[in-house]
């Protein structure tokens, strides 16, 4: 089967190309091929140890592979540091938010759009005019960010004081600061109740809609079965199967890979 067949006729903009890792002896990936193209929801799968997170840490420069090689919009990801592929586009969030916990919400947002483009911290300091427009645009972008995440009624609470689900919602705020082409989500609602699952995913389909690239890594099925346009699934390093959710759900082996309980049950 050729598992970097593209369902899309736009070029990809992010591609995976015969990507191996290994940890001495033991071959987390082999030969792994697959695209993601502009707009797309894509989940990569797998049972445990299939190399899902081995696979999401290359991608964002933070494991550098054996062989093979990443290319995000034409750029080779290849010696890259992990925020100089942020600087690409290609932005992660982490199952540990990094928010400044004692400082609030709506200032954590801030900051993040701070990084991207820093007015002068002179003119701010003097009032001037152009760095006060500046000023005030990225406080607007801020309050918008906020509301498409959900978490605009907390905007004066201090970043660590939020519950789990909400604080996961402000790390996708803080990767969203950043202005992301892609956004990649490792395992984003592990450790959330039903609820917040739900708002989380709404939230993912809130960006889908608005033309947002993600890749998702994710053991939740029934969500990634609701919400991607493609499935990538891992074995054992090898990826068994790339389709649209009910072309995975009836793959032979992606059943048998999950121990005859089926993708649908896993
Ligand atoms: N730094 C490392 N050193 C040695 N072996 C590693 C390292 N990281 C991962 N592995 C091994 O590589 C294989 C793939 O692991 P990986 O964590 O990528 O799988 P996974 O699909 O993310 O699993 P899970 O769903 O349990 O998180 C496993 O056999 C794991 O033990």
């Amino acid at each position: 089967m050729d598992t970097s067949v593209a369902t899309s006729a736009s070029k990809p903009i992010l591609s995976v190309d015969h990507v191996a890792v290994q940890f001495g002896g033991l071959v987390a990936i082999s030969d792994m091929c697959f695209d993601v193209h502009e707009g797309e929801l894509v989940s990569l799968i797998g049972p445990n140890g299939a190399g899902k997170t081995t696979a999401f840490n290359v991608i964002t420069g933070f494991q550098r592979p054996t062989r093979g090689t990443v290319t995000f919009r034409g750029t080779s990801l290849e010696g890259l540091k992990p925020h100089e592929v942020t600087g690409l586009g290609l932005v992660r969030t982490f199952q540990r938010t990094s928010l400044f916990e004692k400082i609030s919400v709506f200032d954590n947002v801030l900051i993040g759009l701070h990084r991207r483009t820093s007015p002068s911290l002179f003119g701010t300091l003097l009032g001037l005019p152009r760095e006060r427009r500046a000023e005030e645009a990225l406080r607007e972008e801020a309050w918008e960010t906020l509301r498409l995440v959900g978490i605009e009624h907390q905007a004066n609470e201090a970043g660590g004081s939020l519950p789990y689900g909400d604080q996961r919602l402000l790390g996708v705020a803080l990767a969203l600061a950043a202005n992301p082409s892609a956004l990649l989500l490792d395992e984003p609602v592990s450790g959330m109740n039903a609820s917040e699952t739900s708002r989380f995913i709404e939230l993912l389909m809130r960006l889908r809609k608005m033309g947002k690239t993600i890749l998702l890594v994710e053991h939740d099925m029934p969500m990634v079965m609701k919400i991607s346009d493609r499935i990538v699934v891992l074995n054992y390093g090898r990826i068994i199967a790339n389709g649209t959710p009910t072309e995975i759900q009836n793959n032979p082996e992606v059943i048998a890979a999950y121990l005859g309980g089926g993708v649908k049950n896993a």
